[in-house]
């Protein structure tokens, strides 16, 4: 789950004193002191670093902001292949010190009571913000170039799949023992094009950190992932995670056993009563099984969540016992 963030009063008083978001995700004592907000309070099993999916794109010559109220902004969207050449590969040691640095410093701060966990956002995924130009709806100017001029659409994925790869190696190296990788938008496309646009990458990046990390664990989550469930595997992770509108039971059956899952309470869970909030935990473990699952939400906390409710979700969650 998005951990970290507006739903924590201690995030808000900080972003008061530091309101721009890429001022907050790219120091390096900010974004030790904001991913470790969450665990100080809940004490998760998981200690997520303080990011973003686009935090690499202004080392690929790919300039962004996050504008308060209306989210991620693309100042010149990706559409033509002269724009696409102009993009270049990420080096994260050149272009995100700051990330290494805090990695390292989770790792000494947490010890060994959390695992301290990276992401990356999936070529497709990161595409589909670069064409943009932002958030979408409907997805449409992704899919006049994919459907058009493919060309130069997989040229954009294949230096993403390069730099996203490179990318999970070098934070395994300065610490994260986990990482998933966000296919948040894959979703939008149908089964064959999913096989064509997002599933050949999502497999070059796993081979590609297994020969240098074999024993680096991967999670893959994309949301609304029901209709492609059975292929989300095929990328070879270790882990899928799944959002709530897939039956945990039937998630797990159509996954097959060669894979752990991950999820997938509802966060609007969160802002149900106490009971309803134990029920549907235990209701999701017992679904899930009592091997290979990380017990989770099937998304981001959500804002407004109240922070008791949040705390109790893990009181619940760590009583368990199997
Ligand atoms: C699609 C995506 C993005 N970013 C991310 C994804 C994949 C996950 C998903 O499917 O939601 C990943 C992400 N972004 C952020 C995290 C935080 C790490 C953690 O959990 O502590 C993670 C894991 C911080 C953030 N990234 C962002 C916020 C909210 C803005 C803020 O707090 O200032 C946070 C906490 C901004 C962001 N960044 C992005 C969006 C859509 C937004 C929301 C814009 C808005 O709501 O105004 C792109």
């Amino acid at each position: 789950m998005r951990q970290a963030g507006r739903y924590m009063k201690s995030y808000q008083l900080l972003c008061e004193r530091y309101p721009k978001f890429r001022e907050r995700s790219e120091n390096v004592d900010l974004v030790v002191e904001i991913s470790l907000q969450p665990w100080k309070v809940f004490k998760p099993d998981g200690v997520i670093l303080f990011s973003d999916i686009l935090t690499p794109l202004p080392g690929m010559n790919i300039p962004f902001d996050i504008v308060k109220g209306k989210g991620p902004v693309i100042y010149d969207p990706l559409r033509t292949a002269a724009a696409v050449n102009e993009v270049r590969e990420f080096v994260p040691e050149e272009w995100v010190p700051y990330v290494g640095q805090a990695l390292n410093l989770l790792r000494q701060e947490v010890k060994n009571e959390a695992a301290v966990l990276g992401f990356v956002g999936a070529p497709f995924t990161l595409a589909s913000y670069c064409v943009e130009g932002g958030s979408s709806k409907n997805f449409t100017m992704i899919k006049k170039l994919a459907f058009s001029e493919p060309a130069i659409l997989h040229n954009l994925l294949q230096k993403f799949t390069t730099s996203m790869a490179n990318y999970i190696k070098y934070q395994a190296d300065n610490g994260a023992q986990a990482v998933q990788i966000f296919d948040s938008w894959a979703t939008e496309l149908s089964p064959a094009d999913f096989e064509e646009f997002s599933l050949p990458y999502l497999k070059q990046i796993v081979d590609s950190v297994r020969e240098t990390h074999p024993d680096l664990p991967l999670i893959l989550y994309a949301s609304g992932s029901g209709g492609l469930l059975e292929r989300l595997p095929l990328s070879g992770v270790d882990v899928v995670s799944l959002d709530w509108t897939v039956d945990m039971a039937e998630g797990r059956k159509r996954l097959g056993s060669n894979v752990a899952v991950q999820g997938n309470v509802d966060p609007g869970v969160l802002f149900g009563s106490k009971e309803f909030i134990s029920k549907r935990i235990y209701d999701t473990v017992q679904k899930a099984g009592n091997v290979g699952h990380v017990l989770n939400l099937g998304h981001g906390i959500k804002v407004g969540t109240p922070e008791e409710n949040v705390a109790h979700f893990f009181e619940v969650a760590k009583g368990i016992r199997y």
